[in-house]
């Protein structure tokens, strides 16, 4: 039985929810009763708003503290990817020729006959099979065309049968106006919408327009979500509304029943704005508000794409080269490409030498180019990277950290034995990298807690290795505490991640480690006597 599933008051099977937040489950009355003094100081802690500039947004109508539930809820609609291989239409996951079956009555493959009865596959089930004939998909593994139609037609069919539904798909942004300049409005028209009226015969039901409102309602508010492999794509009611920063305060992650789950990752005030990140934090700046506009048709403004310096961390400096300048060249501002499309100059912060923007970004694109190229899942490369790039782009650096990161995972799991297997030197480097960019990650998005728990995940376990081989019995408790910090605060990151995906079962990791650490620092303070438990 999975933990969303438990009394909230005796941990017993619960299959009664809040009504008004729907994240705490009850097996009786009576215990919801028990439990709603404490409960309501929890209950929906947000309201939606708008505004012209954001459209509906949610503000928190309560204090809220680090790793609360701000909210949960199941998905208005899910379906594949529009960029995708063959998939079940039941679970959503990859199928290739040999496990599959065609669905007996239109035709698309699922994985089995449950899927094949899935509530998920009616809606193209439903219309391919009163188009009169099924349809055949015969290449697996690669990219197929006729499978971005499905979550559409999912959509679609609420439109036409199921109103409650499509009343909330219908209130979501799909930016038509701004998309018709786009070139993939019309890609979308002529392979989604004319293949949907034509191949599915349904242009006595849906017009060219509607379907295209539909691409751009998935666009603008579709989920990625890594619970299926290949990930698939929902769209939620209210998660759906919450806005953008780039130094969100707070994360979104998945049950494994598919519903979002949105945490507040920093301390939230009552009145402040919820926000999560559309983007990967830690991409540079001009990446991430690119990404933004053409994708949300947005240009950000948060407080991180207003810093040059991004908080002080430097995050897409270039180091300066005059002889003897230690200082860092970035422009006065990225908000100005929003404008004219052109970014100031760059400019030292030590000896004001400038550079234009676009010089600035050919050294930028050459080393992205070096960094594209670099040979993957070796420390070897990894660090001669870092060598050669150091000289020029700040420690900081997106295009450092990026193989900072990779390198800090690498260390310890290149083969079976481990961090035992890890000399000194890199160990210590571990460590630091490890600490090196949770803070960074800290500071620059502080609601992204799932790299956070996996960096301290890290760092508790090299920072026990260390311990062991180096220091004497009596330092060894002090150690294996400073362990077991780093331990809990990953596992309460971690907590929520579902046993599914890696960060889940990292999770369950932690936990049996705490206990591990536990037993060992017993032992410990039995033979010493003194060690601090
Ligand atoms: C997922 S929707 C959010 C809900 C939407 N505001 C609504 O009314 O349904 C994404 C859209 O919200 C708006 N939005 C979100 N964050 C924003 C931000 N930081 N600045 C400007 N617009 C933003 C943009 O129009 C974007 O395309």
């Amino acid at each position: 039985m999975s933990d969303e599933n438990r009394c909230q008051v005796c941990q017993s099977a619960a299959s009664q929810k809040c009504s008004g937040c729907h994240t705490v489950f009850y097996c009786s009355r009576e215990h919801q009763r028990a439990d709603w003094k404490k409960h309501k100081k929890m209950c929906k802690p947000y309201k939606i708003c708008h505004d012209e500039a954001l459209g509906r947004f949610l503000i928190a109508t309560k204090d809220i503290s680090v790793g609360d539930i701000v909210l949960q809820e199941p998905p208005l609609i899910r379906g594949p990817s529009q960029v995708t291989m063959p998939v079940c239409l039941g679970c959503g996951n990859a199928i290739d020729e040999k496990n599959f079956k065609p669905c007996a009555k239109c035709g698309w493959p699922v994985c089995s006959s449950t899927c094949e009865k899935s509530p998920n596959h009616i809606p193209e089930c439903q219309y391919t099979s009163s188009r009169g004939s099924k349809i055949t998909i015969s290449t697996f593994g690669s990219i197929h065309p006729s499978y971005q139609c499905v979550t559409v037609l999912r959509c679609l069919y609420q439109k036409q049968f199921l109103s409650e539904t499509w009343k909330k798909i219908d209130l979501l942004q799909s930016h038509c106006a701004e998309r018709k300049l786009t070139s993939k409005y019309e890609k979308d028209r002529v392979s989604i919408a004319q293949f949907i009226l034509n191949f599915f015969k349904l242009r006595q039901v849906f017009t060219e327009e509607e379907i295209l409102r539909v691409c751009g309602i998935l666009m603008v508010n579709g989920h990625e979500v890594p619970l299926t492999n290949p990930p698939h794509v929902a769209i939620y009611e209210i998660a759906s509304m919450l806005e953008h920063k780039c130094n969100a305060n707070c994360n979104r992650t998945f049950t494994s029943q598919g519903a979002v789950l949105v945490k507040a990752g920093t301390a939230i005030k009552k009145g402040d704005h919820l926000s999560i990140c559309y983007t990967d934090p830690l991409w540079g700046t001009l990446n991430r508000r690119h990404h933004l506009y053409e994708s949300k048709f947005f240009w950000c403004l948060c407080e991180r794409c207003a810093d040059p310096t991004e908080f002080g961390t430097y995050f897409s400096a270039i180091r300066c080269q005059k002889p003897n300048c230690s200082g860092y060249i970035l422009p006065s501002s990225f908000l100005d490409q929003s404008a004219n499309g052109k970014l100031p100059n760059w400019t030292c912060n030590k000896c004001e030498s400038s550079c234009n923007s676009y010089h600035a970004q050919e050294i930028l694109d050459r080393i992205g180019q070096d960094l594209h190229e670099m040979e993957k899942g070796t420390t070897k490369a990894a660090k001669d990277f870092i060598k050669t790039y150091e000289k020029y782009l700040h420690s900081n650096h997106y295009y450092l950290v990026d193989v900072k990161l990779a390198l800090s995972q690498l260390m310890g799991h290149e083969d079976a034995f481990g961090l035992p297997a890890v000399g000194d030197d890199d160990l210590q480097y571990k460590a630091r990298l490890c600490q090196g960019i949770a803070n960074l990650v800290k500071t620059l998005a502080p609601g992204e807690s799932r790299l956070r728990g996996l960096l301290l995940f890290e760092l508790h376990a090299t920072v026990a290795e260390l311990g062991r081989r180096n220091a004497d019995p009596q330092q060894l408790p002090a150690v294996l505490q400073e362990s077991k910090k780093l331990l809990q605060e990953s596992c309460d990151l971690l907590r929520h991640e579902p046993d599914c995906l890696p960060e889940g079962k990292l999770y369950i990791q932690a936990q049996k480690n705490l206990k591990e650490i536990d037993v060992v620092l017993m032992a410990l303070h039995r033979s010493i006597g003194d060690a601090p438990l």
